[in-house]
């Protein structure tokens, strides 16, 4: 099964010697995670597009519609009743302000830890605003997030044959595993004429891997290898993952961390769940011994995740973050 990806036309992706050249289909993998053939189509996914999109997943339908309710309702209130909640430190809600850069985006959202539900003050607003049904719906989800990303991380671990097979999903299972949830909410643009502005501006996301959820609208865009940008079809049953930096670094770069971003859709509102996995604050990230065996052949510095995370708040969203981290090599061409 594959999800056909459209190529954005916009002014740069119109073909330099035919401007009439209709760009071609992307053809990204709908996995089955019960496929016998599943791991190999998660490998070839994430060394092609660092992106692909999960279908009989198990997760039970009205958990999502619920979710998906309860979170309406919270964007729902008023602004000064939201604005109890915020603004996000980085947790807790967040309006058209994205991290503490300078980084906006016609976006609202609510950013929450996974172990620090109540613990931070931000956080416990949100859930002081709302009903108890939302708190448990969130709990239940993240349960749910985990699951799936330790299931696509077992399944990349075997198929790459990395041993101990647990490595990459125990990262994620473990309690002390540094993982968010955020719930993003592109209001509509009432505009006229239409005109897409950015919701949330590119980037890449920083930890393993990301599991994205939205409802039935529009706007979310993936960058191709080759730079081309391809809007995503929205399927509010099933789920994208996304590869992130951390597991490019462990595979030494075999796997992308995917560019993407959203566009606002002037018609209707858009609302993501994207639950982040994350390793716990001290592991030690760098590429895997198994997949590198001459550590001069490592692309990386080794580094811990809480110094990349603090890294990664020191930059703008659509910052080339891992620059930082990367080895130079003694025959870079840089170097000759
Ligand atoms: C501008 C920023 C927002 C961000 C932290 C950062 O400094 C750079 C990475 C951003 C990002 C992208 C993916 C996730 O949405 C996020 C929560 C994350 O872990 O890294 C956001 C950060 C954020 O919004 O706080
Ligand atoms: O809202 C979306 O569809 C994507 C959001 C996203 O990329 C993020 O929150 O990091
Ligand atoms: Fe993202």
């Amino acid at each position: 099964m594959v999800v056909v990806l459209q190529p954005v036309t916009l002014e740069s992706n119109v073909h330099p010697v035919n401007p009439k050249c209709k760009p071609s289909p992307v053809l990204i993998p709908a996995v089955d995670l019960t496929d016998p053939d599943a791991k190999t189509q998660i490998v070839k996914a994430c060394e092609e597009f660092g992106f692909f999109k999960v279908v009989n997943h198990g997760v039970r339908p009205d958990l999502l519609t619920q979710l998906e309710q309860e979170a309406n309702k919270f964007f729902a209130l008023s602004q000064s009743l939201k604005d109890k909640a915020g603004p996000a430190d980085p947790f807790g809600y967040g309006n058209k302000r994205i991290g503490p850069n300078g980084d906006v985006g016609w976006v609202e959202y609510i950013l929450l830890n996974v172990n620090l539900l109540l613990a931070s003050t931000k956080t416990a607003a949100v859930f002081r605003q709302t009903p108890a049904i939302f708190r448990e719906a969130v709990e239940e989800y993240m349960e749910e997030m985990k699951g799936i990303s330790s299931k696509v991380l077992e399944m990349v671990a075997k198929e790459l044959m990395i041993e101990p097979q647990e490595k990459l999903s125990e990262l994620v299972k473990v309690k002390e595993s540094d993982s968010c949830l955020r719930m993003n909410h592109y209001p509509e643009k009432d505009k006229t004429p239409a005109k897409e502005e950015i919701g949330f501006g590119e980037h890449t996301d920083p930890q393993l891997l990301s599991v994205l959820r939205s409802n039935d609208t529009e706007g979310l865009q993936i960058c191709l290898k080759d730079g081309t940008w391809v809007a995503v079809p929205p399927d509010h049953s099933s789920f994208f993952v996304i590869v992130g930096d951390t597991l490019q670094v462990m595979t030494n770069g075999r796997f992308k961390s995917v560019k993407h971003r959203v566009l606002t859709n002037t018609k209707r509102s858009r609302l993501s769940m994207i639950y982040f996995a994350g390793p716990p604050l001290t592991e030690k990230i760098a590429p895997l011994s198994c997949l590198v065996p001459n550590q001069e052949d490592c692309l990386y510095k080794e580094f811990t995740w809480s110094q990349y995370k603090s890294s990664a708040y020191k930059t703008k969203l659509g910052d080339y973050r891992l620059g930082l981290f990367e080895k130079q090599l003694p025959f870079s061409i840089s170097n000759v």
